[in-house]
C-alpha cells in the first residue's frame, strides 16, 4: 500500500485535533508518509501544531516527517492529498452573519439562508487561490474540500476548474446522521448503505440498506417516532444545540413521512420556529468560540505543556473518519460508497444538469462514479429548485459583483422571502463585509 503525503490546508482548525486522532485510528486504511500544516495565520497554527507534534511522537511513530508552514511552496510540493477546511473571516465573522439575519428575524446560521450567502461570498475568493496554489505546485493532488458554504463553494470551483476532475466536496452531516442510525440498528455506521438525493444540507434518506442488501428503513423511522432521534458522534453526542437539531428530526418525519431528512431541513422548514429559539447575543458561533473553540485550544496548552498525550482526552470523530475513508477510496480503487457533492448530469432525471448535488458514488481512483438516483418528487423537487435558485445566484453576484443578484437570492430564499427584509439584511451585510466581499455594482 502507498504511503501518501497529506497537507491540512487551514490546519489552524478547531477539527484538525479529531483528524489527527481519526489519521491514527485509520492509519490501516490510509498510512501516511508525510503529514503537512499550512494556514495563513501563524499563531493559529503554531498552538495546533505543537499539539500534533505530541501526539504524533506518542502514536504515529512510523510517520516519516510532520512540519507545518506559512509557505504555499513548501506546502504543497510532493502532496497526494489537500484536505482543506478554511475559515475567511474565522468565526468572528460567522457571528456577524448569524445577528444580522436574526436581527431582522431571519434565522441566523453558519451555512443557511443570509449567513451561508455571506460566508460563501467571503469563501470563494480564498478558495479559488487555495486550488490554484496547491495545483502550482501539487498538479495531481486530490483536493478534498470541506470548506463551507459547501454547496456554494463547490458551484464556485465547478465553474472555475470545469476540467480539474481531482476536486471533491463534502460533508460531514449525512454521515453524523448515519452514526445515529447505526446507533439505532446495533450496528457500525460502515455497515450501512445510503440511498440519498439533494444538495448539500438540503437532502433526504430515502432508504437505508445493510450490505446484505437489507432495508431497515422502516426501523429506522419507527424509532425515531417512537424514541426520538439524538446525536451519537463523539464531537456533538452532549452538545444541547446539537441535541436539539436531531430532536427536531422527529417532527420533521411526522409532517413529511416519505423520507428521512438532513437536519439542515429544520432551517427552511421550520423558519419562524428556529427565529423564535435563538438569542442574538449567544448565537451558534458564540456558542462555539466559547465551547469547541476553547476546548480545543486547552487541549492544546494542556498536550503542550505535559509533552504526552497520555493525560489528555483525545476523540475519534466522524469529521475525521469520514474525510479519511473517502480519500481512502479514492486513493486504493476501493470503491467504497460515500455522499458526495458532485455535478448532476442526469443523476436526479428532472433536475438541471449543471447542479451540483449530494448523491451516494463509489469512489475511485478515476473519481467518484454516482449512482442514479432517477425522478424525484413534487414537493422535494420544488424546495431543491427554490434553493439551487439561491445558490447559483450568489455565485452569478460574486462573478458579476451584482447587488441585484443578492437581493434577488436572498427573495427566493425560505429563511427570507420577504424583499424588504432580504434588502435591510443585504444592505447591513454588505457594510460588515466590506474587507472580505467583491464591491458590488448598482443598488
Ligand atoms: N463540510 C462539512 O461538513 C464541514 C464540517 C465541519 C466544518 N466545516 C468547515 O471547516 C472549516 C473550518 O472550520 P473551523 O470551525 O474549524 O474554523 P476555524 O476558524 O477554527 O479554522 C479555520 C482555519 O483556516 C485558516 N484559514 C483561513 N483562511 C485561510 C486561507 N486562505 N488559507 C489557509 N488557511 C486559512 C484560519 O487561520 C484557521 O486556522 C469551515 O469552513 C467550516 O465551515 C465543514
Ligand atoms: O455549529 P457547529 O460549528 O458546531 O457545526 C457546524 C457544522 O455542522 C456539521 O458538522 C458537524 C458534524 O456533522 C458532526 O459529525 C461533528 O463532527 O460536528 C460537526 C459540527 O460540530 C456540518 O456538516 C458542517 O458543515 C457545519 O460546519
Ligand atoms: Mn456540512
Amino acid at each position: 500500500m502507498k504511503k501518501q503525503n497529506l497537507v491540512v490546508v487551514g490546519s489552524g482548525s478547531t477539527y484538525t485535533i479529531g483528524m489527527i486522532m481519526s489519521l491514527i485510528e485509520e492509519k490501516k486504511h490510509f498510512p501516511l508518509r508525510t503529514i503537512t500544516f499550512y494556514d495563513t495565520n501563524a499563531e493559529r497554527q503554531e498552538k495546533v501544531a505543537k499539539a500534533t507534534e505530541v501526539i504524533l511522537k506518542d502514536k504515529y511513530p512510523e510517520l516519516e516527517s510532520f512540519t507545518y508552514t506559512t509557505d504555499k511552496k513548501e506546502a504543497f510540493t510532493g502532496a497526494d492529498f489537500a484536505f482543506v477546511q478554511i475559515r475567511t473571516g474565522g468565526l468572528a465573522m460567522r457571528e456577524k452573519d448569524e445577528q444580522i439575519s436574526l436581527r431582522h428575524g431571519a434565522v441566523g446560521q453558519e451555512t443557511c439562508g443570509p449567513g451561508g450567502m455571506a460566508y460563501g461570498l467571503r469563501s470563494i475568493g480564498d478558495m479559488i487561490d487555495v486550488v490554484n496554489d496547491v495545483r502550482k505546485y501539487a498538479p495531481d493532488a486530490w483536493i478534498l474540500n470541506y470548506t463551507n458554504p459547501a454547496a456554494i463553494v463547490a458551484e464556485a470551483l465547478r465553474r472555475e476548474f470545469p476540467d480539474d476532475e481531482k476536486i471533491l466536496n463534502i460533508c460531514d452531516m449525512p454521515a453524523a446522521i448515519m452514526v445515529s442510525y447505526a446507533k439505532i440498528l446495533g450496528k457500525e455506521i460502515w455497515d450501512l448503505v445510503p440511498e440519498y438525493f439533494g444538495l448539500n444540507h438540503f437532502g433526504w434518506f430515502t432508504d437505508i440498506y445493510d450490505k446484505e442488501g437489507n432495508r431497515l428503513t422502516d426501523d429506522i423511522k419507527r424509532a425515531i417516532k417512537d424514541d426520538g432521534f439524538l446525536p451519537e458522534d463523539a464531537e456533538i453526542v452532549n452538545d444541547p444545540s446539537w441535541i436539539k437539531t436531531f430532536k427536531q428530526v422527529e417532527t420533521m418525519l411526522t409532517d413529511f413521512p416519505d423520507y428521512l431528512p438532513n437536519t439542515y431541513l429544520q432551517y427552511y422548514l421550520y423558519p419562524s420556529q428556529m427565529v423564535e429559539k435563538e438569542d442574538v447575543k449567544n448565537t451558534r458561533a458564540r456558542q462555539v468560540i466559547n465551547g469547541r473553540e476553547k476546548r480545543v485550544h486547552e487541549l492544546c496548552d494542556q498536550l503542550i505543556s505535559d509533552g504526552t498525550s497520555e493525560n489528555a482526552e483525545l476523540e475519534v470523530d466522524i469529521h475525521g473518519c469520514y474525510m479519511i475513508r473517502v480519500a481512502a477510496s479514492l486513493a486504493y480503487n476501493t470503491g467504497d460508497t460515500f455522499i458526495v457533492i458532485v455535478e448532476n448530469n442526469g443523476i436526479i432525471s428532472n433536475l438541471q444538469d449543471d447542479a451540483m448535488v449530494e448523491v451516494p458514488a463509489a469512489l475511485t481512483s478515476g473519481g467518484p462514479k454516482p449512482f442514479a438516483v432517477g425522478e424525484i418528487p413534487t414537493f422535494e423537487k420544488g424546495l431543491i429548485e427554490g434553493q439551487l435558485a439561491f445558490e447559483k445566484l450568489v455565485v452569478d453576484a460574486w462573478y458579476e459583483k451584482d447587488y441585484k443578484k443578492l437581493l434577488q437570492a436572498l427573495t427566493l430564499n425560505r429563511t427570507v422571502v420577504d424583499a424588504p427584509r432580504a434588502r435591510k439584511i443585504l444592505d447591513d451585510l454588505i457594510e460588515e463585509n466590506k474587507d472580505y466581499w467583491p464591491e458590488l455594482s448598482s443598488k
